[in-house]
């Protein structure tokens, strides 16, 4: 590694503590490193069943993943993927160093593959490191493209880059890590005020000193950088009349987005009108925006105002306006370019004073090429577009999130905040959430029912995929096999088993002997003997 690139992520991984600076600049570095076409970093779920792309770069430009890309590491069968490269890497903690994936026989290269066409370039040589902590553990993966294709020279790495890539992958799961517990303490010290906060008056602290301003308007959380960027370009357009697009995976928060603008705006005590694009017919899409006049169509029986006017003054928020159809795409082109609509049936047009806010989750460039998104339009709608990025890649707002969401859902339903097991929040850290913020929300709801009101929230509560595969059919075999003699090796996974027995009986011992088929007295020798703990949160038994 060269020293700059050296001192550079020193600098990120202990100046910026959000973890997303730390993978960004990882990244950068494995790229000056090994002259490649793309390295991504790859997060393992809490319980190592799957990997997510949590930040990659293409060519030195950040690339977007289509949702749910994520790599399984076990077969049907149960039995690790050995085939899957990545999967591969993980289980078995050795790396990965090909120079031609075309001449590599005993590999499946399909995941390789359809990346390949998602991000327009042709994977040749391939190299994947573990990313490894407490010399064992096995957190995510590094992968790197096409190494030298900077020098037109695709190859495997030497050795001495191979070197340097594993101090790199070192470093970055070191940090990755830290920046991780330290995002889980600032959430315990929240928690820990929350409860402070909610004692008696009398033990609270002094009067007269400022209680903190909301950091955000209405419960947009999250200070991961790419929202505070989000948030910066919304200071920046907001009073001006420029359209806006919101671009972003499902459940990211784009309508959210939409309605701060309105609010950050000189509009806000106007109208801030929603339609969903995809949510009506074209002649009935067309009528609700526009309005239409009397006897325009069977049934018309009155003239009616469209959304447009209703907004006037205000915003008009164009939900997935990606899937509206072409027809109606002119009519929202005249509305944004000459503020006129015109109401279906009639012949005349009228001015509307709107500020337009886009939001769509899919390629709209795609859509272009297909012919089914007029390219004008386009153009003008994304003079200033908005990004929201998938959660998986700003982990730091998962913990702020999960304390808005629990803390709103109790004060709404009148009970105690329930404390969060850290076990649970790990898992909740490493998931790579399809469905964005609106799955993490829709997963607290369902922890909060599961565990009753007010009740600490524990592995047990959250769904399956998270937890479940731990819970459903109990451990599963170290992936990793770990250095040692065989007594300490066995050792070791017999304190994995007795811990994953604890978890599925609620670290009731008596269940656990009766599982196990010892005696209590076992039981508590190991539980002695391995140190293993309840986790927060777990009622005693
Ligand atoms: N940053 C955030 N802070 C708090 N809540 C959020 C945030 N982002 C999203 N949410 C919540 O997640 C859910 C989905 O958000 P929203 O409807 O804005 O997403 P969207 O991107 O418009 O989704 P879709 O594309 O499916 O319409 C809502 O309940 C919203 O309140």
């Amino acid at each position: 590694m060269v020293l700059g690139d050296l001192i550079e992520l020193t600098v990120a991984m202990t100046a910026g503590v959000k973890v997303e600076a730390v993978m960004d600049q990882v990244i950068e570095s494995a790229l000056n490193l090994t002259g490649a076409e793309e390295a991504s970093i790859f997060i393992l779920d809490a319980f190592g069943q799957t990997l997510h792309r949590a930040c990659s770069r293409h060519r030195g430009y950040i690339k977007a993943m289509p949702a749910g890309k994520q790599v399984t590491l076990y077969g049907a069968d149960q039995m690790p993927n050995l085939k899957e490269p990545a999967a591969f890497v993980v289980s078995t903690g050795t790396t990965l160093n090909l120079p031609d994936i075309d001449k590599v026989i005993g590999y499946d290269f399909e995941r390789i593959r359809e990346d390949d066409k998602f991000g327009g370039l042709r994977t040749r040589a391939l190299v994947i490191l573990p990313l490894t902590i407490q010399s064992n553990r096995t957190i995510g993966i590094l992968q790197v493209v096409n190494p030298g294709a900077s020098h037109q020279t695709v190859s495997a790495v030497s050795e001495t880059c191979l070197r340097q890539l594993h101090s790199l992958a070192g470093l970055a799961a070191l940090y990755m890590w830290n920046a991780r517990l330290l995002e889980d303490t600032s959430r315990l010290k929240r928690q820990f005020d929350r409860h402070l906060a909610e004692l008696p008056k009398q033990i609270r602290k002094p009067p007269g000193r400022k209680s903190p301003a909301p950091l955000r308007p209405k419960g947009l959380i999250g200070e991961s950088p790419p929202i505070e960027h989000a948030i910066e370009l919304v200071g920046k357009a907001a009073c001006s009349t420029v359209p806006i697009l919101v671009r972003g995976e499902t459940g990211t928060g784009k309508e959210l987005m939409a309605s701060f603008i309105h609010q950050s705006s000189d509009r806000t005590g106007k109208a801030f009108v929603v339609q969903n694009c995809a949510a009506l017919p074209e002649a009935l899409l067309e009528s609700e925006l526009f309005g239409h006049v009397r006897g325009a169509f069977t049934g018309a029986n009155t003239s009616k105002l469209g959304l447009a006017h209703e907004a006037h003054g205000g915003t008009l928020f164009l939900d997935e306006i990606g899937d509206m159809p072409l027809a109606l795409q002119a009519k929202v082109l005249r509305l944004l370019q000459e503020g006129e609509v015109r109401r279906v049936g009639s012949t005349k047009t009228e001015k509307v004073d709107v500020r337009i806010v886009g939001a769509t989750n899919i390629n709209l460039e795609e859509q272009i090429a297909a012919g089914e998104f007029r390219q004008d339009l386009y153009y003008r709608l994304n003079v200033f577009p908005i990004l929201l990025p998938p959660l998986r890649e700003r982990p730091s707002d998962i913990p702020l999130l999960i304390d808005h969401f629990l803390r709103s859902a109790a004060q709404k339903a009148g009970h105690p905040v329930p404390v969060l097991a850290s076990e649970a929040l790990e898992a909740l850290l490493c998931w790579g959430y399809p469905g964005n913020v609106r799955e993490l929300k829709n997963i607290l709801d369902r922890a909060r029912l599961m565990a009753g009101p007010g009740f600490p929230i524990g592995l047990a509560h959250l769904p399956p995929e998270l937890a479940g595969a731990r819970y459903e059919a109990g451990n599963r075999v170290p992936v990793l096999i770990p250095d040692g003699d065989l007594k300490t090796i066995v050792g070791q996974y017999e304190a994995m088993v007795i811990e994953a027995k604890m978890r599925e009986v609620n670290w009731n011992k008596t269940n656990a002997a009766r599982v196990l088929n010892v005696s209590r007295r076992t039981i508590i020798d190991k539980l002695n003997r391995y140190n293993i703990t309840r986790p927060e949160g777990f009622e005693r038994s």
